[in-house]
C-alpha cells in the first residue's frame, strides 16, 4: 500500500543519529521523469535488521503516513527492501525534531510557540477526521521546516512525522507522560483521545524550551506518577495550563474535541499575554 523504491535509486549521505531499532541518515534519491535525471534530499530511516519482528509496525507507521496527506504530516515517499535491509524513504525537513532545537537554547516568542502548538492541533484535526490514532505525539516527532521570522511576519512551520514503532513495541512506561494513563492497561487498543493527552504533554514541551516533562525520572516514579493521579507542573499562564490539564484529563472521554482545542489556542492567540507579561511564561 505505497510505493516501493529501488535501493539503486537511492544515495546515503551522512548519518544523523538513531532512534529505538532505527538509524537514520540524509540521502537522495534519484526519479526520472520525462527522461530528466531529478534528485531530491530524503532522510532514509534504516531499520535494524536485527529487529525484523516489528518490521510491519515500522511499515505500518509508513503507510499510515503514506496513506494521507496533509501539510502537517511527514511525506513518506515509500520504503526500499534491500537484503534484510528496510529503509523508509521520507521527506528531508531542513532543521530537524523541535525538542533538539528548542534545547538548543534558540529563543523563541510566545506566539511562535502558539502557532507550533495550532499546527499541530490542525494535524490532529485531519487526522481525528479520518479517524487515524497517531500513537506518538511529541516534540521529538515534530519536525521544524522554517524557522519563521518573527521580524519580518513569517511563522515556522511544522511537520508531524510518522510514529515509529509501535507503542506496545516501546516500554510503554518510558513514554510516560505523553503516553495516556490508559494505554498503560491496554496498549494495543489506541483511540483518538490518546493523541490528546500527548498533545498537551507536547504543549508543555513547547511552553517548556523542548525539556521533557519529569525528565529523569524512573519507570516505577513515573509509573507512580499515573497512579497517583500527578499533573505536570502548571504554567503560570493559567488558560495555557488550563488548556493542557484539559488535553491531560485521566478521564479520556473528558478531553477536549480537536475543535474546541483550537478555539482555545485561537483565543490564547489574540489574548496579548506576551504584551502584559515581557517576559516568557516561567513554568517550575
Ligand atoms: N524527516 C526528517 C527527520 N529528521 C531530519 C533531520 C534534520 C536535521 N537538520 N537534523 C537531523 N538530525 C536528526 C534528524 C535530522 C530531517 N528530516
Amino acid at each position: 500500500q505505497f510505493h516501493m523504491i529501488k535501493y539503486e535509486d537511492l544515495k546515503w549521505d551522512e548519518s544523523l543519529g538513531q532512534g529505538s531499532f532505527t538509524r537514520i541518515y540524509r540521502g537522495h534519491k534519484t526519479d526520472i521523469r520525462d527522461g530528466e535525471n531529478y534528485t531530491t534530499e530524503v532522510l532514509l530511516k534504516e531499520l535494524d535488521a536485527g529487529h525484523k519482528n516489528c518490521w510491519e509496525s515500522f511499515f505500518e507507521s509508513a503507510s499510515l503516513m503514506s496513506q494521507i496527506s496533509h501539510k502537517h504530516l511527514l511525506l513518506v515517499y515509500g520504503v526500499s527492501v534491500h537484503g534484510v535491509q528496510n529503509i523508509m524513504v521520507q521527506e528531508f525537513v531542513k532543521y530537524g525534531a523541535l525538542d533538539l532545537y528548542l534545547k538548543r537554547g534558540r529563543s523563541v516568542s510566545v506566539s511562535w510557540k502558539l502557532d507550533v502548538a495550532k499546527q499541530l492541533a490542525s494535524a490532529l484535526n485531519f487526522l481525528e477526521e479520518k479517524h487515524i490514532v497517531h500513537g506518538n505525539i511529541c516534540a521529538k516527532n515534530l519536525l521544524l521546516a522554517r524557522e519563521g521570522d518573527q521580524s519580518q511576519g513569517i511563522s515556522p512551520f511544522i511537520k508531524l512525522s510518522d510514529p515509529g514503532i509501535s507503542v506496545a513495541m516501546l516500554v510503554v512506561l518510558d513514554r510516560i507522560p505523553w503516553v495516556a494513563p490508559e494505554v498503560l492497561d491496554a496498549p494495543d487498543d489506541l483511540t483518538l483521545e490518546c493523541d490528546k493527552w500527548s498533545f498537551g504533554a507536547t504543549v508543555w514541551e513547547i511552553f517548556n524550551n523542548g525539556n521533557s516533562p519529569l525528565q529523569g525520572w524512573d519507570l516505577d516514579e513515573k509509573r507512580q506518577f499515573y497512579e497517583s493521579f500527578q499533573k505536570l507542573p502548571p504554567s503560570q499562564w493559567a488558560e495555557l495550563a488550563d488548556l493542557i490539564t484539559q488535553c491531560m484529563d485521566y478521564q479520556a472521554a473528558l478531553r477536549p474535541s480537536c475543535r474546541s482545542i483550537i478555539r482555545q489556542l485561537n483565543s490564547l492567540i489574540t489574548s496579548d499575554y506576551e504584551i502584559l507579561h515581557s517576559t516568557e511564561p516561567v513554568t517550575q
